[in-house]
């Protein structure tokens, strides 16, 4: 696989073993590295008429050096800009001493229009913001609207958190080694990073295995093994069950899109579970789709031993709370009748924001609960309603702050955004990039509260149908484009699950 992701740490690990392993020393790493980022840069600036590397002190700028004599040797104009020289005795002193270019001071740095810049200045070691002559290359090079390669990650974004240390450039191009770093997908690093381009430079799929990497870019490299497809002789009730909550007669859209979406994930039959008031709009509203009137636990234990539902969705439009409460804990203590079991839970919105006094009651019922997995989907507001102590921790990265509340909940977390991250209790974390900004819609979240919980219906383990779910959704979107609304996610999700169904099958 190379959908892991590697925090720096591991990156420095995955250098050290792969030169205890050999045959390449670090040196020859910092060459590979070198080589990689000199080739894109002849190869997608052909016509460009000047090359200026910046060169930081540490191995990052041990691999511009290598670039600027590779550029040079191929007759491309080039000027080394140092900020500060390697320490003696390292692979990058050995790099600058390799270099035939005289390396000028970082402080006078300036550039000609058609040119263009290597930001070798700080990788995976950044330590600190960039102040002084680093600062002020970011914004020369900004000023002159310079295109930017980076080495590594733009100078100035943290590789573990995506996080700008002070100051950062706005690469064209990042190329980076082995595998992609979380910085690389969180934001704000992400929109800083341009084109990635991911070069081979000697650390195997071997080496990366010793790492037990359990940070993952979303994709279906991480679940289409446990994607659902029906059998030849499906039937209805096989296919899974899903119920989805209601909210009163002026709030019932919100749970109409969930079921919908819950339908065309695949799940064999769905029930909208609406107050008696509301029963009415929504049977106006309603054709394949099932209606059952639910008003209290008594209802919700009556259409359990009836119907044997394996996923329920309670938040979308249902209101903020006791009620609210009272059915999220029903649902998390249901004393199930034997054979039957509740694949899975998705708590989102109001369910999230009814428990914002007294988390604890929730997070305690969900350790105690028989439901095999309880998925809820916070956005930036309802996470810090439900986990306010690991909201405000500012060391903490969004990765950080999804895998504490996994924890914590003993849930799998969908912590929604441009970069969301699903985060599971024993774990696994995976970032979702393929982000598309047509989602940021109204009722966009109720369709992925209703496919995720369409996939858990069809026995797909929660991480991985919560990623599913998450990497479907922003697919239909970006297909789908200019002027989605949520009415339309539902059918645009088609395509995307034709094309999983295809890939599912053929791997078979
Ligand atoms: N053998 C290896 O370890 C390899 C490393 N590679 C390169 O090496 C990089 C990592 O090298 P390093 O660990 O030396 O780290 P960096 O080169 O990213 O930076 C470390 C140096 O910069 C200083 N520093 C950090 N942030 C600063 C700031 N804001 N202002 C001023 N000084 C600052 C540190 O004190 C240290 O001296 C990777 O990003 C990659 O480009 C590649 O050559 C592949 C092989
Ligand atoms: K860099």
């Amino acid at each position: 696989m190379s959908n892991e992701l590697l925090s720096p740490a591991q990156m420095s690990e995955a250098d050290q073993l792969t030169i205890a392993a050999g045959p390449l020393d670090g040196y020859g790493l910092m060459q590979r590295a070198g080589e990689a980022v000199a080739t894109k840069v002849l190869k997608r600036y052909p016509a460009a008429t000047h090359v200026h590397v910046l060169c930081g002190p540490g191995n990052n700028g041990g691999d511009g050096y290598v670039v600027a004599r590779i550029l040079a040797g191929c007759g491309v104009g080039t000027t080394i800009w140092a900020s500060g020289t390697p320490r003696p005795e390292t692979d990058a002193a050995l790099a600058a001493k390799q270099c035939p270019l005289k390396p000028r001071p970082l402080s006078g740095f300036d550039a000609e229009a058609g040119s263009i810049v290597v930001d070798a200045l700080y990788g995976a070691g950044l330590s600190k913001p960039l102040s002084g002559d680093d600062a002020k290359a970011v914004d020369t090079a900004s000023a002159l609207r310079l295109p930017v390669i980076a080495v590594d990650l733009p100078s100035g974004v943290s590789g573990a958190s995506g996080e700008i240390l002070g100051r950062a450039f706005r690469a064209d191009i990042t190329v980076t080694f082995a595998r992609k770093k979380p910085g690389h997908l969180l934001l704000p690093g992400r929109e800083r990073c341009g084109e990635i381009v991911l070069a081979d430079i000697g650390i195997g799929d071997g080496i990366v295995a010793q790492l037990a990497v359990s940070t993952f870019e979303n994709g279906p490299d991480l679940w289409l093994r446990q994607f659902p497809v029906p059998a030849v002789d499906a039937h209805k009730y096989k296919r899974g069950h899903v119920g989805v909550f209601s909210g009163g007669p002026s709030a019932t859209g919100a749970a109409r899109l969930s079921a919908l979406a819950a339908a065309r994930s695949g799940a064999g039959a769905v029930t909208v579970l609406s107050p008696a008031n509301a029963m009415q709009v929504n049977a106006a509203h309603l054709t394949s789709i099932m209606l059952r009137k639910a008003d209290d636990s008594v209802d919700i234990d009556e259409f359990i031993g009836e119907r044997r539902p394996s996923a329920f969705v309670l938040g979308p439009g249902f209101g903020v709370g006791e009620r609210t409460r009272k059915f999220a804990l029903a649902l998390l203590s249901s004393a199930l009748p034997r054979d039957t079991r509740i694949d899975g839970l998705v708590f989102d919105a109001d369910a999230i924001t009814s428990f914002r006094e007294a988390p604890d009651v929730l997070f305690e019922a969900s350790r105690r609960s028989d439901a095999s997995a309880l998925v809820m989907t916070p956005h930036d507001g309802e996470f810090a309603r439900l986990f306010p102590g690991i909201a405000g921790d500012i060391a903490a990265s969004k990765l950080d702050k999804a895998r504490l509340a996994a924890v914590r909940a003993n849930a799998v977390i969908v912590y929604k955004g441009a970069d969301t991250v699903i985060a599971s209790p024993d774990g696994r974390a995976a970032i979702n990039a393929n982000g598309a900004p047509w989602l940021a819609t109204a009722g966009s979240g109720d369709v992925l509260s209703g496919l995720t919980a369409g996939l858990l219906a069809q026995g797909m383990p929660a991480f991985e149908a919560a990623c599913a779910a998450v990497w479907i959704h922003t697919e239909a979107g970006s297909l789908f484009g200019p002027g989605l609304i949520a009415e339309d996610l539902p059918l645009a999700l088609v395509p995307v699950l034709r094309d999983l169904v295809e890939a599912r099958t053929a791997a078979r």
